[in-house]
């Protein structure tokens, strides 16, 4: 296996030299505008602890950041050296959950004198799924194994799922552990899968596979364990081969129905932005600089 991860091919992809990170593993497709991001703890199916919620939301403003990158996915590696266990990601690590949250731990910045304690627990995966809902580009879920808990809800909010036929699993523990996403984790669900069907995947804790999770309409597709990673970048290089900008109004579009005022909020700032590039908001811009009335009398009153 290469060091990555088993299904990983290291001739399509190189890793991100800006970035030594401890949990995730984070590359660019040498021919494809996509970066990869995953999960790199696979003894504990790859939970996430608070340093590696920091690094996630790092990889993602990078990821934002990059205009020429149409497509992000976001995958868990594997198998676990130790049972041969597949995982996109099983939520927070139960492990270094304290009474407030999520603590650090003394090999990660952990909590010291100079911490601030209200930064000493955590639950900043929100902030996380925030950064994934207003990404100005498609991401993609690829689910190679478990997704549960928080793991669950960070592929709800991806933009597709793609799973791997034999391997994934989705499962909310949430209410075992005492814990509630209450966000987008289940109302968000339940716009894509139903009421009812959303109630079941909390309430009854059932684990689906890839073939219910797609009838179900809360993954795209299953695809053949082998061949996930492919398919996944054959996604990416579709996507990216589109219009950027018709991809981004269609995505805050998409989010805008739900999202209230901030969704309308991006979305218009989108719409500004297009606006700001008409000859229109030229002559505006340029009659205050230059102290003079603005003249519009050559701009249409499209209909
Ligand atoms: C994922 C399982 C169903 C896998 O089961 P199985 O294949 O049988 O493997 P195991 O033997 O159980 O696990 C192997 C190994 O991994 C360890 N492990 C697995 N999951 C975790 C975990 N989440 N934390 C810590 N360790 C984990 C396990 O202990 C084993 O270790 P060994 O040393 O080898 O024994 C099953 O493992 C399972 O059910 N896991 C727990 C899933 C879970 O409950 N996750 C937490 C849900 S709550 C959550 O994610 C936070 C919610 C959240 O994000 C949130 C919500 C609302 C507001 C804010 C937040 C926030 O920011 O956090």
């Amino acid at each position: 296996m290469n060091d990555v991860s088993e299904i990983f091919d290291p001739d399509r992809w190189e890793a991100v030299a800006e970035f030594d990170f401890d949990d995730l593993t984070y590359h660019r497709a040498r021919d494809v505008g996509a970066l990869r991001i995953a999960f790199d703890r696979p003894a504990v199916r790859n939970a996430f602890r608070p340093g590696t919620v920091d690094e996630l939301a790092t990889a993602l403003d990078h990821a934002k950041r990059q205009s020429d990158v149409g497509c992000v996915l976001l995958t868990g590696n594997g198998p676990s050296e130790k049972d041969g266990g597949w995982a996109f990601c099983s939520g927070g690590d139960q492990s270094v959950r304290g009474d407030e949250g999520y603590e650090y731990r003394e090999d990660e910045g952990g909590e010291t004198e100079e911490m601030d304690e209200a930064e000493a627990g955590r639950l900043h995966i929100l902030e996380v799924q925030r950064a994934i809902r207003f990404m100005p580009k498609p991401v993609v879920a690829v689910v190679p194994g478990w997704a549960v808990g928080g793991g669950h809800s960070l592929h709800v909010v991806c933009d597709l799922t793609l799973a791997s036929a034999e391997h994934a699993k989705f499962l909310q523990t949430d209410p075992d552990v005492a814990s509630y996403d209450a966000g987008f984790g289940s109302a968000y669900l339940a716009k894509q899968i139903g009421q009812k069907k959303a109630r079941e995947v909390f309430f009854l804790g059932k684990t689906y596979d890839a073939e219910e999770a797609v009838d179900m309409g809360m993954a795209n597709e299953a695809v053949p364990h082998e061949e996930l990673e492919d398919v996944a970048l054959e996604w990416a290089e579709t996507m990216c081969s589109k219009s950027p900008m018709a991809m981004r109004m269609l995505k805050y579009g998409f989010n805008a129905t739900d999202d209230g005022m901030v969704g309308q909020q991006v979305f218009a700032g989108e719409a500004t932005r297009l606006g700001y590039m008409t000859d229109e908001a030229k002559e505006g811009r340029d009659a205050f600089l230059e102290g003079r009335e603005p003249d519009f009398d050559d701009d249409a009153w499209y209909y």
